[in-house]
């Protein structure tokens, strides 16, 4: 039985010229809203690829055999690099406090990076369990003036991932972003049931290549509610405007945006100029700086290994 009307759905799923559609839980009343889609012949999509997490217009809808056919894209609003992932509107920084050791520098570049894409950013800091709470209590005060409310995890206590898991609900699609070994892969499997992605202690991890192969796929924690399944297994290459990177910081934007400070030229990079009121008094001036200082000649280029 094939219905003759055309629905938004999101592709959770693309293996080699399939995707996974999720029809759109309020604009259909099917009951179970997954069909499996092929691309129509004859679209012209401009070379531009379908990927998980694009919202698509499909057609030719067969309720028996659960197929039906992508007629067009909806213009996305961002779009993920390793793993391809669009629409993405949270990302979720996880540093581990210990092993490995945090590296502020390292923080920094992986919130720059995310605050670029323009979404929501919030930071994890995983294995609590290795700091006394005073340490904790410092940590979550030091990135408090960084612009974030950290999250604080130790497997130890199930608590924490319940506060986290209530918060990723509400959200529309999380992704987990971090260096190496901290503890992304256990989180990502303790979220998601039956999921079972290999985890491995830091000293034994093969650095690259993990899960290269495996298909993204988000997975819904609640309606509407998505995670991706595979963590982003890298800082996103920045290509950063030099007047766009004060936005990226929490704490000049506010001073900027909130308070209304007025440097004396519109376009102050606020780093030696004349006139500028920026307060520098803070502790992520000096990366800010740095970033300003090595983007002057040519867009900032930024890749971790
Ligand atoms: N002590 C402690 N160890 C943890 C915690 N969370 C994870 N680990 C351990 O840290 C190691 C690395 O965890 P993974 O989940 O594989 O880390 P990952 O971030 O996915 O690493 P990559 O796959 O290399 O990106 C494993 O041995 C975990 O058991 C925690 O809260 N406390
Ligand atoms: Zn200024």
């Amino acid at each position: 039985m094939k219905v003759n009307k055309k629905y938004k759905g999101l592709v959770t799923k693309k293996f080699n010229e399939f995707y996974l559609v999720e029809l759109d839980k309020y604009e259909t009343s099917v009951a179970n809203k997954k069909f499996l889609c092929k691309i129509k012949k004859s679209v012209n999509f401009r070379n531009q690829f379908v990927f998980v997490g694009d919202e698509v217009i499909v057609y030719q809808i067969d309720l028996q055999s659960k197929r039906a056919t992508i007629e067009s894209l909806v213009k996305r609003n961002n779009l993920l690099e390793r793993p391809s992932v669009a629409n993405i509107s949270n990302i979720y920084v996880i540093c581990s406090v210990e092993e490995p050791k945090l590296n502020l520098s390292q923080v920094n570049k992986f919130l720059i990076s995310s605050e670029q894409l323009g979404v929501e950013v919030s930071l994890v800091l995983t294995k609590c369990d290795l700091i006394t709470e005073e340490k904790r209590l410092l940590l979550i005060e030091k990135f408090h003036q960084w612009g974030y409310q950290a999250i604080t995890l130790n497997l130890n206590n199930p608590e924490n991932l319940r506060t986290l898991l209530i918060e990723l609900k509400k959200k529309k699609c999380s992704i987990f972003m971090g260096p190496s070994g901290v503890g992304k892969t256990t989180l990502l499997n303790m979220i998601i049931p039956n999921l079972d992605n290999k985890t491995a202690p830091v000293s034994s991890k093969i650095k690259r290549g993990k899960n290269t192969t495996r298909n993204v796929e988000l997975f819904s924690l609640s309606s509407k509610s998505y995670i991706v399944d595979t963590p982003g297994f890298n800082i996103q290459t920045l290509e950063i405007d030099i007047r766009e990177l004060s936005n990226l910081y929490p704490e000049i934007y506010k001073q900027v945006v909130n308070e209304g400070i007025h440097c004396k030229f519109r376009n102050c990079l606020h780093v030696n100029d004349e006139g500028c009121k920026l307060n520098k008094n803070f502790e992520r001036y000096t990366f800010y700086k740095e970033m300003v200082e090595s983007s002057k000649s040519h867009y900032c280029l930024i890749q971790e290994d």
